[in-house]
């Protein structure tokens, strides 16, 4: 994580989650509740290349730019250890012994079109398998994190929601909006 945190900031407004992908407004709808207000805009990011922490911090900074306030924006990605973390198709997989990986979120909150992003990672670490389950949330359905016998696609959404990289990085979000404390301006709520 970096940047500095300002107790009791003022935010001009609600901070805007802002994605392209309904799943995953509707995992972080379900994993924050009522613990941070927040509203929703879908924005067709670009698809950057980079590392994820930069990515996620790009998203944010052009996101933010749009929104002129404050948005929290995420970069997710399933990384392979056979491929050195690198994200890759499964089919390249098949040619290594090791099917280990693990599914990493990257969050970046803006507070406003000039702020340097604040990011928080979250992983859950598990492995490849062939495809079990609904096929309605990307490699949800390839993914079996470790300790467990069913996939992510297999999973209830709320046991899914409990061990995901994205439930272990909004983990950190809260906890930065609880330290940090920020108010939001009557006006614009
Ligand atoms: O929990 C997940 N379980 C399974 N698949 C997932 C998950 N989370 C993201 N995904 C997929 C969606 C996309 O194919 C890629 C990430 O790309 P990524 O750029 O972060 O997402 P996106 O383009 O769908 O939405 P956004 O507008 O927020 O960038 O992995
Ligand atoms: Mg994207």
């Amino acid at each position: 994580m970096s940047g500095t945190t300002v107790r009791g900031l003022m935010l001009p407004k609600p901070v805007t989650f802002v994605t392209g992908n309904p799943k995953k407004l509707e995992e972080v709808k379900a994993i924050l509740g009522q613990s941070i207000p927040f509203q929703s805009l879908k924005l067709d990011l670009p698809e950057l290349q980079g590392e994820p922490e930069d990515i996620s911090k790009e998203k944010a900074r052009l996101a933010a730019i749009q929104v002129n306030g404050p948005v929290l924006v995420e970069d997710t990605c399933l990384c392979f250890n056979a491929l050195k973390g690198l994200p890759g198709l499964n089919n390249l997989l098949k040619a290594y012994e090791d099917k280990s990986a693990y599914a990493m979120c990257v969050f970046s909150l803006a507070l406003g079109p000039s702020a340097d992003p604040i990011t928080f990672v979250g992983k859950t670490m598990g492995k490849i398998v062939q495809a079990r389950g609904p096929n309605d949330f990307g490699w949800d359905p390839v993914f079996q994190p470790d300790g467990y016998e069913q996939t992510y696609a297999e999973m209830p959404k709320e046991e899914k929601n409990k061990i995901s990289h994205r439930c272990r990085a909004l983990a950190l979000v809260k906890s930065h909006f609880a330290e940090a404390g920020y108010t939001f301006h009557p006006h614009n709520a």
